[in-house]
C-alpha cells in the first residue's frame, strides 16, 4: 500500500557531500555529523518522505587527487568508489541506531559486506520505509557521486534529487574563493551548463536535464532545512528546465 505523505515529495533522492562528513577534523568521519544527519533524515521518514541516499568519498578519497599523487586514475577512482561504501556503512550504523531501517547496496559486487545494485529491490526496500543507501557511485571511474546520485534518482523515480553540501547554494563563482560572488536562489540547467558553475559536476547537470529532473543545492549545516524543504520551504537553489523557472 502507498505511504502516506503530508510533504511536497513522495520519494527524494539525498546526495551528502563526503568532505562535510568531516565535521571539524580533517580526515575521514565525525561521529556528531552522522548523528545530526540521521536525526534529519528521521524527520522525513517522520513526514512520510521515501529516502535514497548517495554519499560522496571526498572525505577519505578522489581519484583525481590521488592521480595527481602520481597513482593510476581508474586505481584511484577505484579507491574513490570503496570509501563512499565506507562512508555508507558508517551512515547505516548512525541510522540504525534511530532506529530507520537501513539498506546498503553497491555498484560494486561486495559479497558478504552490502547488497549489489538492484533497481527492482531497491524500490521495493523504498516502498516499505527503509532508507537505501546507494555506495561505490555509478560503478565506473571516471564518474563522481552527483552523476551516481542524478542516476539513481532518475532510475528510483524520486521527485528530486537534492544535493547537501557545505556552502548555501549555487553561486556566481565559487564562494570559498571569490568573496564577491553571488547566490542563485532559480536557475535552469542550460543556465549551469552555460555559466560552466561548479558546484556540482556538469555530467549529473546534463543527465538532470536530459530526464527533467529538479535538482536542489542546499546547506547541510543548517539543522531543520531538510525537513522544511519537504513541507515547500525556500533555501538554497534549484535547478530546473527553462519551462518550469
Ligand atoms: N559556483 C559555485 N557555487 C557554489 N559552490 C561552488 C561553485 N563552484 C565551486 N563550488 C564548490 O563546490 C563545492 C561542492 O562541494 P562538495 O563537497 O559537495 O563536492 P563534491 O565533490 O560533490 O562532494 P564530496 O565532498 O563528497 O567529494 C563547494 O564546497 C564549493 O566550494
Ligand atoms: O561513479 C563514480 C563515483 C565516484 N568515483 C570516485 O570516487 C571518488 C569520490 O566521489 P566524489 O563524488 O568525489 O565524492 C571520486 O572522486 C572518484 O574518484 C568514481 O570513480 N565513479
Amino acid at each position: 500500500m502507498a505511504e502516506q505523505t503530508s510533504a511536497k515529495y513522495k520519494r527524494i533522492l539525498l546526495k551528502l557531500s563526503g568532505e562535510a562528513l568531516m565535521g571539524e577534523l580533517d580526515f575521514g568521519i565525525d561521529p556528531k555529523v552522522l548523528d545530526r544527519m540521521a536525526l534529519e533524515i528521521a524527520q522525513l521518514r517522520g513526514l512520510g518522505v521515501q529516502v535514497g541516499l548517495v554519499i560522496g568519498g571526498g572525505n577519505l578519497f578522489r581519484g583525481k587527487a590521488l592521480s595527481e599523487a602520481g597513482l593510476d586514475r581508474v586505481a584511484g577512482d577505484h579507491m574513490g568508489m570503496l570509501a563512499t561504501v565506507m562512508n555508507a556503512l558508517a551512515m547505516r550504523d548512525a541510522l540504525e541506531r534511530s532506529n530507520m531501517p537501513t539498506r546498503v547496496m553497491s555498484a560494486i559486487p561486495m559479497s558478504g559486506v552490502v547488497d549489489h545494485y538492484d533497481r527492482r529491490s531497491a524500490i521495493r526496500a523504498l516502498n516499505q520505509g527503509d532508507v537505501v543507501i546507494f555506495s561505490a557511485g555509478t560503478g565506473n571511474p571516471f564518474f563522481t557521486t552527483d552523476s551516481a546520485a542524478c542516476l539513481r534518482g532518475i532510475e528510483i523515480n524520486a521527485d528530486l534529487v537534492l544535493k547537501a553540501t557545505n556552502v548555501d547554494g549555487v553561486y556566481t563563482a565559487d564562494p570559498k574563493k571569490d568573496p564577491t560572488a553571488e547566490k542563485y536562489d532559480l536557475l535552469t540547467y542550460s543556465e549551469v551548463l552555460e555559466k560552466q558553475l561548479g558546484v556540482m559536476d556538469l555530467t549529473a547537470i546534463v543527465l538532470a536535464q536530459d530526464h527533467d529532473m529538479p535538482l536542489r543545492v542546499y546547506n547541510m549545516n543548517d539543522t531543520g532545512v531538510l525537513g522544511r524543504l519537504m513541507t515547500g520551504g525556500e533555501h538554497g537553489t534549484l535547478i530546473v528546465s527553462g519551462d518550469k523557472a
